[in-house]
């Protein structure tokens, strides 16, 4: 945990973002010069962030609101503890961890050289269209299957973990598309397995499964051969999503916009072109799993506004069984998102035809 206050400053970070163009429209940054702000500045900033938050619902802080936390008190530091600089939560834990990682990632690879980078990149494929495809072929939810080693919820899932030997099985057992996890601190993912696996010739659609907070990390994903990234609710404020999805667009990237409850459902039914919502039956911050999640948020006003629109709901997490497919189907999933239950299984082809019941690749 300590690994959050190695920061030098939270605004220095800011202002590099601005200065770059292309970055987070989170909040305006206070100081676009680079300069290193007061302590003061920095608490004021962080709490005009807060706000803006919490008018959308989202108790989720991207940063330790108090700034670094080191103090120097003559030959001595001391970290100071108060519930400011403490994550709340894991999600909270999780992003506070990225924020440090992606200023450092774009240190390494600024923006402007790494679109120079997207000349090189593999065609981007067509993710929705993988799913209706499979869809109207079963007449089952479409599959995302997720290569996912480890958890902070579930711990390793499985220790002779090969990606692309795993991702090859899932296209064998008919999955309409494939989501990579890169984030490696607490999922023991990687960009290396999303490259390797889109190397390997593995023709479903990719889904970058990252936790994004920065638009650079678009660009990132499609440079290693993401064809679809995840945008979460419960982190992004409205600005961000309706920006980073126009990045997508730019991109030929499908965006999966993910909600757990009603409050970002209908944040993000309130943003225009949005294709793809799923439906996480998985609350990140207390890590527990209701699958009838998806049909709670499926039901009434909201279900008809999805129909009219054609929007595809992917119902994700907790799904073990034949039963439950047919739960969130009925409840209105045009897809589902599976990691657990499929990658624990010796032959993971075979548990998808366990998962749904039949043979879905025929
Ligand atoms: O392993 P499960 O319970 O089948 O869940 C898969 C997927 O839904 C889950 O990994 C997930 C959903 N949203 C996320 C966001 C970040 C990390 C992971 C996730």
């Amino acid at each position: 945990m300590a690994d959050f206050y190695k920061k030098p400053s939270l605004l220095s970070v800011r202002a590099q973002q601005s200065s770059s163009g292309d970055a987070s429209t989170t909040i305006a940054p206070a100081n676009v010069t680079g300069e290193t702000l007061s302590e003061s500045e920095e608490v004021e900033d962080g709490a005009m962030q807060d706000d803006l938050y919490a008018s959308q619902g989202i108790r989720i802080r991207r940063r330790p609101p108090t700034g670094p936390p080191l103090h120097y008190v003559g030959p001595f530091e001391f970290r100071l503890q108060n519930e400011g600089n403490t994550p709340r939560n894991i999600l909270e834990e999780i992003v506070w961890n990225k924020d440090v990682e992606v200023s450092q990632m774009k240190e390494k690879r600024p923006l402007a050289k790494l679109k120079g980078a997207l000349d090189n990149a593999p065609p981007v494929r067509d993710f929705i269209g993988a799913l209706r495809t499979s869809h109207l072929r079963t007449r089952l939810p479409a599959l995302i299957a997720e290569v996912k080693k480890a958890s902070p919820s579930r711990g390793v899932l499985r220790e002779d973990f090969n990606p692309v030997e795993i991702a090859q099985a899932y296209e064998k057992g008919g999955a309409a598309c494939l989501s990579v996890l890169t984030d490696e601190k607490y999922f023991q993912g990687s960009f290396e397995n999303l490259e390797a696996i889109r190397n390997a010739g593995v023709k479903c659609p990719l889904l970058c499964k990252e936790f994004i907070i920065d638009a650079w990390q678009i660009y990132y994903a499609r440079a290693k051969g993401a064809d679809a990234v995840l945008l979460i609710a419960a982190v992004l404020p409205d600005a961000d999503i309706k920006y980073m999805t126009k990045i997508c667009e730019k991109l030929g990237l499908a965006a999966l916009i993910e909600v757990h409850d009603e409050r970002e459902m209908d944040r993000v039914l309130a943003i225009d072109g949005i294709q793809l919502i799923g439906i996480n039956n998985r609350d990140l911050g207390t890590f527990q799993v209701d699958i009838s999640n998806s049909k709670k948020l499926l039901q009434g006003d909201r279900g008809q506004m999805i129909k009219q629109r054609d929007i595809i709901v992917v119902g994700e997490s907790g799904l073990f069984t034949p039963e439950d497919i047919e739960y969130v189907q009925e409840a209105g999933v045009k897809a589902v998102l599976v990691g657990e239950s499929i990658v624990k299984q010796s032959n993971p082809a075979k548990g998808i035809a366990g998962l749904f019941g039949r043979d879905i690749s025929i």
